[in-house]
């Protein structure tokens, strides 16, 4: 088997590699891009922007049920057929990576379709052919969707992330395993829709990892939308006869049409070894110029620094920077943005207030309720949500928005966390009446007390 020597190897062309992979060939070196899949990876095919598209569709459906009260009457016949196609034909090009594939190339990348895997420090081996990686290689392999080891699921047909994406039809009923992101913004979509949903969610709260009051937010937001939520249960035993059947450890079962599994991401670590990647660890390890070994840099939801795709395209930006010897800022994670695309849309960024408290710092808190504020008083049905501001030493160290704009109003607080802009300094801001952000304005005012 013959070696070809080049500059850069990246695995995995999706959010992060593609990123890292078309700037370094951008730059003059000489790339070769492996993606065994599709060009650009989750985000685009299965991810976030089909998932939103379908948010809008339910979104748009619960708008006109606001409409009684607010402007009159409206009948609203929710049909999947468009959403689909518009995931199909505008999202997906059916599931087709031509258009990124191009775009790789077209900057003077070598694309490589095939499984890599690291045969060497500096090696990787794609289709029988060894490439030599001079300058470096790129981890950049992503994750796929854990599915965990309950007695009976690894032999049913359940659904991941990728199923639901690829809907024509929608099932009657739909038993959602997990309720974390994923399984939040799929549920509230597929109630809009028609489907009976139940959330198993096996810690006490939904979006266990943010604060509480955006927990009861959702929880709110979904039983509303006709979503049981059976949380703190844990699934014992699942079993597929024409539908499903989950024994729950509190002796109940529950039964469904389909099963959609969403508790969590799990990296790809295979074929990494030869890398001195520790493949037993969950992700792979890097330092803040996201370097995981000698001539190795890891980006994206690999490492574990926050599967989004943000994080992905931060984390690119930061290694092609080091590997081209570029300088400029490395890794800072303080100010990490997030946003759970349900109705109310709730943003956050940095660290919750249990966070803040168990970090040992001296934490203030600021809540408003976004009803309270002029505009969420203007705004009427559909104006759940709060402000939250958690601030330690004079500066903001996290925050929560959640309302109507919530991913929209965050934006203002992770300029606010990552600049460290003192709070008084956030308290003379004026704040353009009557925005929802302008609540911003009123949390604050809890700081200072
Ligand atoms: C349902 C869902 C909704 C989401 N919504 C959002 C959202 O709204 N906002 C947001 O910021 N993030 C969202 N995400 C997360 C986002 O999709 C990921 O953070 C992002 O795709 C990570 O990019 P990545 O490049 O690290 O990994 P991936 O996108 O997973 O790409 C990795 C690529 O590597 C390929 N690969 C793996 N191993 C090999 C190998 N050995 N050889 C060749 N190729 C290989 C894979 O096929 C894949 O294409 C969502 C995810 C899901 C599942
Ligand atoms: N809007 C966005 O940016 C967005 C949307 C979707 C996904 N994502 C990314 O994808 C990641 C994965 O999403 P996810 O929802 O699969 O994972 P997650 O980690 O966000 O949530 C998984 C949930 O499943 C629960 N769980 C785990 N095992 C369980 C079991 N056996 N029974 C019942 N519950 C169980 C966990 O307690 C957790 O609440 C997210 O963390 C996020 O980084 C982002």
């Amino acid at each position: 088997m013959g070696e070809i020597e080049v500059d850069v190897v990246v695995m995995g062309l999706g959010v992060g590699g593609e990123e890292a992979a078309g700037r370094l060939a951008a730059a003059g070196l000489n790339v070769v891009g492996v993606e065994n899949t599709l060009v650009g990876g989750e985000c685009p095919y299965w991810g976030c922007v089909p998932t939103k598209m379908m948010v809008r569709a339910g979104s748009a459906i619960a708008e006109a049920w606001r409409i009684p009260g607010l402007a009159g009457v409206a009948t609203v016949t929710p049909d999947w057929e468009p959403v689909a196609k518009r995931i199909r034909e505008a999202a997906t090009d059916d599931w087709n990576d031509k258009v990124a594939v191009d775009r790789f190339t077209g900057k003077g990348g070598h694309f490589v379709r095939g499984t890599a895997e690291a045969v060497g420090p500096n090696k990787v081996q794609v289709n029988d052919q060894v490439y030599v990686a001079t300058r470096g290689i790129v981890i950049a392999t992503g994750t796929s969707a854990v599915i965990p080891p309950i007695d009976g699921l690894a032999g049913t047909p359940y659904w991941t992330n990728r199923d639901v994406v690829e809907l024509e039809v929608l099932p009657s009923t739909l038993l959602v395993l997990g309720g974390g992101a994923i399984g939040v913004e799929l549920a509230q979509v597929l109630a809009r829709f028609g489907v009976q949903v139940t959330i198993i969610e096996g810690s006490s709260r939904l979006l266990a990892m943010e604060e509480p009051e955006s927990s009861e937010v959702a929880a709110t937001a979904l039983a509303a939308d006709g979503v049981t939520i059976r949380a703190g249960v844990h699934a014992t035993k699942v079993s597929y006869e024409e539908g499903f059947t989950v024994s729950l450890d509190d002796g109940s079962t529950l039964t469904g049409e389909k099963l959609l599994v969403a508790t969590g991401r799990a990296a790809r670590l295979a074929g990494l070894e030869a890398l001195g990647v520790d493949t037993s660890a969950r992700f792979v390890k890097t330092d803040e110029w996201l370097r995981a070994g000698d001539k190795v840099w890891a980006v994206g939801d690999v490492t574990g620094n926050g599967a989004f795709t943000h994080m992905a395209m931060y984390e690119a930006d930061i290694a092609v920077r080091d590997i081209l010897g570029q300088g400029g800022p490395a890794a800072d994670y303080r100010a990490k943005p997030r946003v759970t695309f349900i109705d109310p849309e709730i943003g956050a960024v940095g660290l919750t207030e249990k966070q803040a408290r168990d970090a040992g710092l001296d934490v203030r808190v600021g809540y408003v309720p976004l009803s309270s504020t002029t505009r969420g008083f203007i705004h009427g049905p559909g104006n759940d949500g709060f402000i939250k501001l958690v601030a330690a030493g004079g500066v903001l160290v996290g925050a929560t928005t959640a309302g109507p704009a919530g991913g929209e109003m965050i934006g203002a607080l992770s300029v606010a966390v990552h600049a460290s802009v003192p709070v008084s300094t956030l308290h003379s801001t004026i704040w353009a009446y009557p925005t929802f952000h302008r609540g911003i304005g009123s949390a604050l005012e809890g700081l200072l007390q």
